[in-house]
Parts: C-alpha cells; sequence; structure tokens
C-alpha cells in the first residue's frame, strides 16, 4: 500500500523543487515502492486525471470518504477502473475498501464521461487519452500556437537521414509548423526546419524520453530559438578553436561542437571551451556533454568564471569564435508544454444529487464541476531547462543583469584572435538585449579592436531569411547616440529575435553576432591591430581590472549573487 502514499507524496512537490519527477522518483534511495512502479502510476494517473476528476466529482466520493485526499481518489480510482489487476492493497486495508465500497458508482459514472465525450468504446477513450487528445482540444481552445516539441539531430552521431529512417519511421511529413501546431498533442508527424539545419518539429506530446535515440543523445531536444546561436556563429575551418562562455546545461556547446566537427578534418579539429561558473550546473553540462558524445571536442572548465579567463593565455591563442550566452531575466522561456498535467478533484464540488420532487435539488451542470479546480503541471522527463526566470524587482534585476552581460560580451572581445562573436539572451527584454549590444559596439574594447555588428546581408544564410529582427525602443535613448540613423538601422535590422506564442513556434530569444575584419586581428598585420592596442592599455585599468593570468578562476560567484556589485570580475594580478 506505500505505493499510493508515496506517490502522493511525490505529487505533494507539484513545484518540481528537485528535478523532474523521474530524476525524482528514481533518485530517492527510501522508496519502498519500485521506481518503475511508482512512475507508471503517476504518469498513467496524470494522462487519466482529466476523465477521473470529473468521476470522482460526481460520485461526492471525497465527501463521503474522509480518509481520501484529492490525489489519493485520483491514483486509487485510476488502478480500480484501468489497472488491470486493480488496486495493488491487501483486500482489508483502509484505503481499498474506501473506493471498493462505491465501485459500482465509479463505474457508472466512468461509462457516462466515456459516452458525454462521445467514445463508443474503453479503448477508443484510451486511445484519445494516449495520444493527449482531450487535453490537446482543452489547450488548442486556449492557445491558436502550441509550443511544437523541438529536436536537433545530432550530427556527430548520426544524421537526420538515419535518424528519419529509425527514431521516426511512419512518421507523417507535415509541409508547415502551423500543420505541428494544430495536430494533436502526440500525433507521429515532424515537420523539418526551413532555418535550421538538422532541426525537426513534432507536436508537443511526442514521447521521445524512452527513444533509444534520445537515451544515448543522438537526438537532443532543444528549441528552435536556442539553435540560432551556433548557426550564426558559423564557424569555419578558418576560425580556429571556439569558448562557449556560459555554457550549462549544454545544448548550445554540443551545438557548436558539432558544427565544429561538421566543417574540419578530424585531424585538425578545434577545441570548444566550455566555461561554467556554477559547480552544480558544470556537471550537468559533463553529462550532456559525454552524452552528445561531444567529449572529444568540449573541454570543460567546472566552476570557472569565464570573466576571469585570461585572454591572452597561450591556451587561447587560437581561439577565433566565441559563443555568448550568459544568464538573463529568462522572460522568453515558454511554459513546459510537455508536462503532465494533474486534474485533481476538488472536495465538495459535483455532487450526482439526484433530482427528486420533494426538494427540487438538480444535478449541478457540467460547468460547476470544473469551478475551484485544482490543476498542476508535473515534468516528466529529465530535459534541463536552460535558464530559470529570475525573481526580483525587474528594473533592478534588468540593470544588474545588462551591467553583467556586457561586461561578458567586451571581455570576449579582448580575446587577440577572435573574430567572430555571437550573443544571446532568452529575454524578451530591450535591455539585456540590442541596449547591450548597442552599449557594446559604443565601449573603447569594441572601437579598438574593430568590432563591428555582423549585418543582416552577411549573415548565415538561415538567419538572413528569418525575418524577426531587433527593435529600437526610443530614438533618443543615449545608447545609440553616435550612431547616426543609417547605422542604427542597420544595427537594428541586424539583431534577431524570436516571439513566444506565434505560429513560429518559439519561445522568446534574442542573438546578435559581432565580427571583425582580419587587419584587426592581432598577429595579422596592420596598423589598426597597433593603434588598437594603444587605445586598449588606456582603458584596461578603468574598465577591467582583471584576475590572475593563465586562466585561474577567483571568487567565482553564483547566479543568486548577481547584483551589481557581485558581478564585478574578480582582480587580476600583473606580472
Ligand atoms: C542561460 S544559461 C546558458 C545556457 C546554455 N548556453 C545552453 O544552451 O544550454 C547561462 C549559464 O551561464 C552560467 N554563467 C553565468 N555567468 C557566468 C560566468 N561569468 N562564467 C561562466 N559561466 C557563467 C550560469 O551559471 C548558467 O549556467
Amino acid at each position: 500500500m506505500s505505493l499510493y502514499y508515496e506517490a502522493a507524496a511525490v505529487l505533494a512537490n507539484s513545484e518540481n523543487a528537485g528535478g523532474s519527477l523521474k530524476s525524482r522518483i528514481y533518485k530517492n534511495k527510501d522508496l519502498k515502492t519500485s521506481p518503475a512502479q511508482l512512475f507508471a502510476l503517476i504518469s498513467e494517473a496524470s494522462k487519466w486525471s482529466l476523465v477521473l476528476k470529473d468521476v470522482i466529482e460526481r460520485c461526492r466520493l471525497l465527501a463521503e470518504e474522509k480518509k481520501l485526499t484529492p490525489t489519493l481518489a485520483l491514483l486509487l480510482t485510476h488502478d480500480l477502473l484501468l489497472a488491470k489487476s486493480g488496486v495493488a492493497a491487501h483486500a482489508n486495508h483502509v484505503l481499498k475498501l474506501a473506493v471498493l465500497r462505491h465501485k459500482a458508482r465509479l463505474n457508472a459514472e466512468f461509462t457516462k464521461a466515456r459516452i458525454r465525450r462521445g467514445y463508443a468504446t474503453v479503448d477508443a477513450l484510451r486511445q484519445a487519452v494516449e495520444q493527449g487528445e482531450l487535453e490537446g482540444s482543452d489547450e488548442l481552445s486556449k492557445s491558436l500556437y502550441r509550443h511544437p516539441r523541438w529536436v536537433r539531430v545530432n550530427t556527430l552521431q548520426t544524421s537526420i537521414e538515419q535518424q528519419m529512417a529509425t527514431t521516426f519511421a511512419g512518421y507523417e511529413k507535415a509541409s508547415n509548423i502551423q500543420e505541428i501546431q494544430r495536430a494533436s498533442a502526440s500525433a507521429k508527424m515532424y515537420f523539418e526546419d526551413p532555418h535550421i539545419p538538422n532541426l525537426l518539429a513534432l507536436p508537443p506530446k511526442v514521447d521521445l524520453s524512452k527513444s533509444e535515440a534520445y537515451a544515448r543523445g543522438a537526438i537532443i531536444l532543444q528549441d528552435k530559438a536556442s539553435c540560432f546561436p551556433a548557426y550564426l556563429l558559423d564557424v569555419g575551418p578558418d576560425d580556429g578553436d571556439a569558448i562557449d562562455g556560459c555554457a550549462a546545461p549544454g545544448n548550445k556547446t554540443t551545438h557548436l561542437a558539432a558544427m565544429v566537427s561538421q566543417r574540419n578534418s578530424h585531424a585538425k579539429r578545434p577545441k570548444v571551451f566550455a566555461y561554467e561558473r556554477d559547480k552544480a550546473r558544470a556537471v550537468t553540462l559533463e553529462k550532456m556533454v559525454k552524452r552528445a558524445s561531444a567529449d572529444s571536442v568540449v573541454l570543460i572548465k567546472p566552476g570557472a568564471d569565464f570573466l576571469a579567463a585570461n585572454p591572452e593565455s597561450e591556451e587561447f591563442a587560437r581561439v577565433g569564435a566565441i559563443l555568448l550566452d550568459p544568464s538573463c531575466s529568462g522572460s522568453g522561456i515558454v511554459g513546459r508544454d510537455d508536462a503532465v498535467k494533474m486534474h485533481l478533484p476538488v472536495p465538495g464540488v459535483g455532487g450526482a444529487l439526484v433530482a427528486t420532487s420533494q426538494n427540487n435539488r438538480k444535478r449541478k451542470r457540467d460547468h460547476e464541476t470544473t469551478q475551484g479546480s485544482k490543476t498542476f503541471s508535473i515534468s516528466l522527463d529529465d530535459v534541463v531547462p536552460e535558464e530559470t526566470p529570475l525573481e526580483g524587482q525587474l528594473s533592478e534585476r534588468l540593470t544588474a543583469l545588462s551591467t553583467f552581460q556586457l561586461r561578458i560580451l567586451t571581455h570576449a572581445m579582448r580575446f587577440p584572435k577572435a573574430k567572430k562573436i555571437t550573443y544571446s539572451t532568452c529575454s524578451i527584454h530591450f535591455q539585456e538585449n540590442e541596449g547591450v549590444v548597442f552599449r557594446a559596439l559604443a565601449s573603447k574594447i569594441a572601437r579598438a579592436r574593430g568590432w563591428r555588428i555582423l549585418p543582416r546581408d552577411r549573415q548565415v544564410q538561415g538567419m538572413k531569411d528569418w525575418n524577426r529582427r531587433g527593435v529600437l525602443e526610443t530614438e533618443d535613448l543615449d545608447i545609440a547616440i553616435g550612431l547616426d540613423r543609417l547605422h542604427k538601422e542597420e544595427v537594428r535590422n541586424a539583431c534577431i529575435r524570436c516571439e513566444k506564442g506565434t505560429e513560429e513556434g518559439t519561445m522568446g530569444f534574442f542573438v546578435a553576432a559581432f565580427v571583425r575584419d582580419a587587419e584587426f586581428v592581432s598577429g595579422d598585420t596592420s596598423s589598426h591591430a597597433g593603434v588598437a592596442e594603444e587605445e586598449e592599455e588606456e582603458e584596461e585599468e578603468e574598465e577591467w581590472n582583471g584576475f590572475s593570468d593563465g586562466g585561474e578562476t577567483i571568487g567565482a560567484t553564483s547566479m543568486q549573487q548577481e547584483s551589481p556589485g557581485a558581478l564585478k570580475s574578480p582582480k587580476r594580478k600583473r606580472k
């Protein structure tokens, strides 16, 4: 019987504290029940919860059986009505008796619920539940544009052709993304993305977590927008090594590693240095990199602060490209559609009160049974969110974050051989996006080292074709001062945005790329580079106080410490 109590205890943590449902169950060594049995009960009961909630409320089960909580009632009713071997408890157990007493009424209400929904047989209803059709119609009416399940095919291990012939064999090809957004939530359909190579869109509840390809990292669940930075960086054979300055959990790192590997022969395959300041997140990064078979390309710097990386270090002498995806407000993040919703019955709601001529009580109307209903989402699988929305006073947070983001970006501009940088956030706020870009372009280091925006017409094809571009919130913004109208427009149009809840099916996102020409790259001839170095020396002490040479991390700060003060770089000890 511990099965039901333990399942109810797991579900009591609806905030998903401590990880996804799966990891919380499988990592809990104190459980008496088998993790597989517990996980199966919860995920099955949640799929059926929309129907069972209705059944339980109409039977007034909670009003009559005071020992049952809404969660216990749902789990027990599920097993009573739908599990092959019924309620898993001995015959006289108090919980089993509590539902068995109502078996006939629960069965009758279950039949009525099926008929009301228009399913001729239990098998037909079961199929609809499995395919998320009941939830689907509910959600579809709420939102026109459902968020697809984006799947990146990991070219370090496989190809899109191989995946079409195996993992997605039998899937129907959609002709546009809207077909995916409107399909039933677990329909076996795919759409090949026209902007990002090796990316597929699937309906949101297609369950790939049990597929062999997902388990071994051949496919990676990654939002379309999150694939933009590595693709826009467009690393080529002449770009040498790369850095991912803010790497965990590692989706962009492994994408970058795949692109670096694709474009270089094995013999001269460059490295990707992956910085992650947070030690716990660095552990996840290591796992993700290994699972994606990117460990021969990626060199992880666990617990290391990118701001403390010494650009002059010999180790980075070949770094030509830098990807920066720093912590941000997370305001573009889309709620997880793949999470399973648990609809709990509400005590005192429903009530199969039979109408009598005496008291003229009427059966409560359908809509009343849903009033006050409690619904929560549980995240079933182990996909790690890239960012967690940060809390606090928005304007203060934005000022602190954008100061930190600018420091990260201008630090990257100091790497002597770097000629490409992408800067991205999953934020929708101007201050963290175009605001940082304008400030970076106006910085002394950018001017001294010849950094400029990568204009739209020089971007890689898929990004050039993407129509949602940057915004300029106010014309007289101080950060845009010094740029003439045409240049401002060029920068705005070079910035790429994604909006959540649109027909494009992306999260809210921002990315821009910076480049500089060979004559500015140190060691590549040119008088410009000489002038740049002189100018830069002037500002060095004023703007960046550095750290120890050799890229050692000192005083790495944690995400929670990102107040403007805490975000200052540690001191550099000069030789
Ligand atoms: C938005 S997340 C990165 C998501 C990641 N790019 C991906 O696609 O999976 C930002 C990460 O940067 C890390 N971070 C923030 N500041 C850093 C710094 N100064 N040096 C290294 N890592 C940093 C945070 O701990 C966090 O894990």
